[in-house]
């Protein structure tokens, strides 16, 4: 059996934020502001999960009213999503990511990404591919007022 999920995510920038996205902090003039870490590739990924599952979004499991969840580490909530999708039986057969960000420049840090990513699903780095775009500088990405993300996610039962 297989099933496919998709996830979108947007957050916005915001001075004296860390920028943390797929699980690494990259060094950037600005963060990303949100309930949580604002971690918006992680979220997409753990969208693209409970997509996949028929387990709703990540606001309905973890909600932005709930301070429980406030500074979360994105991670954590990621592993608890794939907990409930191993535990259902699936495996990870891929899953394939793009950043929409102007800037910065996201070809560095894109190995440890996938790194981390990979760990977090308990999966080889080959089974996760990150890409990067601007938006040729239009919208609000291509304004730089914040980073969006795109996921589709592949699992796998015998
Ligand atoms: N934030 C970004 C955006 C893009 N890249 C890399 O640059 C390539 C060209 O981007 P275009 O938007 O001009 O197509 C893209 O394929 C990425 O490799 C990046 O590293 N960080
Ligand atoms: C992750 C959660 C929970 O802290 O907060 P945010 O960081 O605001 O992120 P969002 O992508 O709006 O989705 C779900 C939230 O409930």
């Amino acid at each position: 059996m297989i099933r496919i999920g998709q996830g979108f995510d947007v957050h916005e920038f915001a001075e004296g934020r860390p920028l943390i996205i797929g699980g690494v902090t990259i060094p950037h003039e600005r963060g990303l502001i949100g309930h949580s870490d604002a971690d918006v590739l992680l979220h997409t990924v753990t969208d693209a999960a409970l997509g996949a599952i028929g387990g709703g979004d990540i606001g309905h499991h973890f909600p932005d009213t709930d301070e429980a969840f406030k500074d979360a580490d994105s991670a954590v909530l990621l592993e608890r999503v794939w907990a409930d999708v191993k535990a259902q039986g699936w495996k990870l057969g891929n899953v394939d990511c793009t950043i929409m960000a102007q800037r910065p420049k996201m070809a560095p840090h894109i190995d440890k990404i996938r790194t981390r990513i990979a760990e977090l699903l308990h999966a080889d780095v080959s089974q996760v591919n990150v890409k990067a775009t601007t938006t040729e500088k239009l919208g609000f990405v291509g304004r730089e007022e914040g980073i969006a993300a795109l996921a589709v996610i592949l699992l796998e039962k015998a």
